[in-house]
């Protein structure tokens, strides 16, 4: 076949220009790159070779190399791994495979300087070869296959592709320097860079060709090495390849487990929120290894979808080598290393969490993670108390973040249910109306603004005896709560039965548009609010649903009325005069789309609300009888 010529894909063109005239300054990276896109291949390779022997028995020892030529002004990465053909080259090297390199690209802001500054943080895979390279060639024969193939681009929008004769299994990845990339072709230069990235690969990376090639790493599996021989930097190195990260590791977990079953462990929890953390899919990227040998990434079961943001490597002694990825779900070993995974985990983030001095540092690691940890809650039952007590909150009793103990410890006296408000944020829910009368007595209450809230409080319940209760739901039960002070305003109250007559006026009126009207208790400042009755759901809840289109129609809501303010006092006034009820109608249905409009829901008729808006206003100005 000839040469095809072919065009990336618009993005992959828009991301190599931008790789080409980067000035992002740590251009070595493109090694480490190009290095752990080998090892990935050897990997791959070695697996496919437990059930089919012959895929590796020509060249079956496994390495990396690095060959210079100075004349030419070429570094080239080779492996004898799994190889490409030439679908592999055309999707692999000619779009955006990777769902990294795609999160990179919406990220982009267009500003310059701060995309560049992504790369880094990224890391943008094959194509960062093109920050130092004028042409790019790929030689690669797949295992397997006999048609070697050969790809080669300069980086401005097209690539070709054409058969290649005498390709030895797996891939040469032929760099051709831009003129002032010479420092690559420097020995001392690669080996200091492959010892600062990749020394953890556990392959053999050597430089130079046959006898006289020189070993530029360890070529150990970093996990198989003790604790007190790994420095901070090859952790964080081993971190940004195996999670193809690029943040430090917020917290380092490396154990061997001995006895009746014998894994090690070598997890991170990163200190940025991964992209992919809420794909529906909710899978974990943890590594599987059997005896040194990558099985896969996708062992479902190995880590619960709720610890999905950790990333590393396990490595069992015990599963058997040529176990298939379909037949490792069943396998009894793998719910072991799982309990033995989620032990060791909430075990160190409870010391990190029960650490005053660490206080900041867990903070951080809440507010990254907290919202998938939450789903352990109602998955996990065997460590629910334990997550429990992991969890952190903001609430209106503090400034930070505080636990369940935290506001058990300041409840009031006669209090005995944890409040709680659920809503989209922080400042939204601190000015809800419903929280005004727990505020004004000192009564704390959690804001929630995570949609899993909704569903873990009504499966966890209660903690340590204490209800969970929100505060936009039933009764607010608030009269026997202790106050440190009475609200003021409560003296000022109107007689009930005036509130009785005002109360049934606009029942009158709204009619079949709410459930019910009542004196609130949780009012001080704003003269009505809405909440759910009491077996209802919840209203953000029924919001949230009604967003994803789970949810048709809904309950009706309660319209709270605050006797202590101006307007409900000057109201039950009216009221109370015989005939004229008639005369606060408009009133009560403005008061009651107001409440709509603070709790954030739609007003059903906004010509109505309008037009009756109008009216009040032009009688305030005395414009109208
Ligand atoms: N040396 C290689 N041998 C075999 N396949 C390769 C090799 N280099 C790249 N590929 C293929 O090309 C794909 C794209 O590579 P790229 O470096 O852009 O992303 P990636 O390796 O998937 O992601 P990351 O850089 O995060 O590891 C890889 O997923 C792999 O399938």
């Amino acid at each position: 076949m000839s040469e095809e010529r072919l065009s990336f894909q618009a993005e992959v063109s828009r991301l190599l220009d931008m790789v080409a005239h980067s000035l992002y300054s740590e251009k070595e990276v493109f090694l480490r790159e190009l290095i752990s896109n080998a090892s990935d291949a050897c990997d791959r390779l070695r697996y496919a070779a437990l059930t089919q022997p012959e895929l590796s028995a020509d060249d079956p020892d496994l390495k990396i190399r690095l060959v210079t030529d100075a004349d030419a002004k070429t570094l080239t990465v080779a492996d004898n791994g799994v190889g490409m053909n030439r679908e592999d080259l055309i999707e692999n090297l000619g779009t955006i495979a990777r769902s990294g390199t795609a999160a990179f690209m919406n990220k982009l802001t267009g500003d310059d300087k701060k995309d560049v500054g992504l790369i880094g943080q990224f890391g943008v895979g094959f194509y960062s070869a093109f920050m130092v390279s004028t042409r790019v060639e790929v030689l690669s024969r797949k295992a397997g296959e006999s048609q070697g193939w050969r790809w080669v681009s300069d980086g401005r929008g097209e690539f070709t592709v054409s058969e290649a004769d005498d390709v030895a299994r797996g891939t040469r990845v032929v760099l051709h320097l831009k003129d002032d990339e010479g420092e690559f072709l420097d020995e001392q230069r690669l080996r200091r860079i492959v010892q600062k990235y990749s020394d953890h690969i556990a392959l053999p990376i050597l430089l130079g060709t046959g006898d006289d090639a020189q070993a530029l790493n360890k070529a150990s599996a970093l996990w198989t090495r003790s604790r007190n021989e790994i420095t901070p930097d090859e952790y964080k190195e081993f971190y940004h390849h195996v999670g193809h990260a690029f943040d430090d590791p917020w917290l380092t977990l490396h154990w061997r487990a001995e006895g009746k079953i014998e894994y090690t462990s070598l997890l991170f929890v990163p200190s940025a929120k991964p992209f992919d953390l809420f794909n529906p899919d909710r899978r974990h990227r943890v590594k599987l290894y059997v005896k040194r040998v990558f099985i896969t990434d996708e062992a479902e079961g190995l880590v619960p979808p709720y610890l999905r943001f950790l990333r590393g490597v396990v490595d069992s002694e015990d599963l058997p080598l040529n176990i298939s990825r379909e037949m490792l779900q069943h396998n009894p070993m793998l719910a072991k290393i799982r309990a033995g995974i989620v032990r060791r985990v909430l075990g160190d983030l409870t010391k990190k969490a029960e650490d005053p001095e660490q206080a900041d540092s867990y903070a951080e690691f809440w507010e990254n993670f907290g919202a998938v940890l939450k789903e352990g809650l109602y998955e996990d039952y065997e460590h629910r108390e334990q997550l429990t007590k992991l969890m952190r909150f903001r609430s209106t009793g503090a400034e930070g973040l505080v636990s369940l103990d935290d506001y058990i410890g300041r409840m009031k006296e006669g209090q005995d249910a944890i409040f709680h408000i659920t809503g989209d944020d922080i400042e939204s829910l601190r000015r809800s109306p419903q929280i005004e009368g727990f505020k004004a007595r000192g009564v704390e209450v959690l804001l929630l603004t995570d949609p899993v809230d909704e569903f873990w409080i009504p499966s966890v319940a209660e903690y340590q005896g204490k209800k969970f209760k929100s505060v936009t739901r039933g009764g607010a039960d608030l009269s026997r709560i202790k106050a440190e002070s009475e609200p003021e305003k409560d003296q000022e109250k109107p007689a009930e039965n005036d509130l009785g007559s005002l109360v049934a006026a606009i029942k009158l009126t709204l009619a079949e548009a709410v459930k019910d009207v009542r004196i609130s208790e949780r009012l001080t400042d704003s003269p009505v609010c809405l909440v759910a009755d009491e077996g209802d759901m919840d209203m953000h809840l029924e919001r949230l649903l009604k967003q994803h289109r789970q949810l048709d129609g809904g309950a009706k809501r309660i319209l709270e009325v605050n006797p202590t303010h101006p307007l409900i006092r000057r109201l039950t006034d009216l009221a109370a005069k015989e005939g004229a009820a008639a005369g606060i109608s408009d009133i009560a249905w403005l008061l009651l789309d107001q409440a709509r409009i603070v709790e954030g829901e739609p007003i059903p008729d906004p010509a109505a609300f309008s037009r009756r808006l109008a009216i009040v206003m032009e009688k305030g100005l005395g414009l109208a009888a």
